[in-house]
């Protein structure tokens, strides 16, 4: 059977370099190109790249994007800052090539999946939730997408059960004192030196509290998740937010 040809854009930062031996590694994928910022991206296209893997920055993920879809590329994109403008856009594009997957996945790592999921079964349970996530101090976004997702899972959660607000009498605080608000969610970013990603989940009811907690100690943790995206995004035309889609999590 022919090798899938696989791609990594931002193939020489902390995640990428990672991706780049995980690709070489599978027996079943051929890396054609690993491209940094300033290459071409026509070498995509020269090279017959059947998928990429979109681990760059906000401010360049975009634009990589729409030429991927633009030609047809699969695309498996671990690049953070999404808003549901950058969704609808991305969805547009999709629209025009319609046999074209894109999986975007805030984490690539079971581990995350799994407490964005217990988050999001555990949180009508209980009165008080809120995420801290804890990063590298290189991290250009905050707070981080995994973050992100896990409150909207955990509001939306809510919000089905019928949820009352969270109880909270703060009347005066610093300003970031209470986190950023993500759907009613506080969501609170720690960067330091030594970490690489981290999360917990605290959840509180009366007299009990419960935290989930997960870590991430090697960018290894991300490439099992990658390498599932790669092989599954080509038969799955459209967008697909979370690799827990790939996922038989019940
Ligand atoms: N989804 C996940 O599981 C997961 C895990 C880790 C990191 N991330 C995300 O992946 C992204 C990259 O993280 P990182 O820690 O590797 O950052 P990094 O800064 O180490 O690497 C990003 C690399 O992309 C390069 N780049 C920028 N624009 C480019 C372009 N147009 N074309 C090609 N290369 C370009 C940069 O020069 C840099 O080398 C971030 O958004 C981060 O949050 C996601
Ligand atoms: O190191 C990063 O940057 C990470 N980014 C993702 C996020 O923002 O959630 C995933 C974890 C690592």
């Amino acid at each position: 059977m022919s090798k899938l040809r696989v791609a990594v854009l931002g193939a020489k930062g902390r995640i990428g370099a990672e991706a780049v031996r995980a690709v070489e590694a599978a027996e079943d994928l051929e890396l054609v190109a690993a491209l940094s910022r300033g290459d071409e991206l026509e070498a995509l296209v020269a090279t017959g790249t059947q998928v990429v893997v979109e681990l760059t920055t906000p401010a360049s993920v975009m634009g990589n994007l729409d030429f991927c879809v633009r030609h047809g590329i699969h695309a498996v994109v671990g690049t953070t800052g999404w808003t549901d403008e950058r969704l609808a856009q991305l969805n547009t594009s999709l629209a025009a090539s319609p046999e074209t997957g894109v999986l975007i996945a805030p984490n690539f790592s079971i581990g995350a999946v799994l407490t964005m999921k217990f988050a999001e079964v555990a949180a009508p349970y209980f009165e008080s939730v809120e995420v801290v996530e804890l990063h590298h101090p290189n991290k250009v976004d905050a707070p981080s997408g995994t973050a992100t997702r896990t409150a909207q899972l955990i509001a939306a959660a809510r919000a089905r059960a019928g949820s009352a607000p969270q109880p909270d009498a703060t009347a005066t605080a610093l300003d970031g004192a209470r986190g950023a608000n993500v759907d009613g969610v506080p969501v609170h970013a720690v960067r330091l030196r030594g970490l690489l990603a981290h999360q917990e989940v605290l959840l509180g009811g009366e007299g009990e509290t419960l935290t989930i907690r997960h870590d991430s100690l090697h960018h290894s943790s991300f490439m099992p998740g990658i390498l599932l995206g790669v092989r599954r995004v080509v038969t799955t035309p459209g967008l697909t937010f979370g690799l827990e889609h790939f996922l038989d999590l019940g």
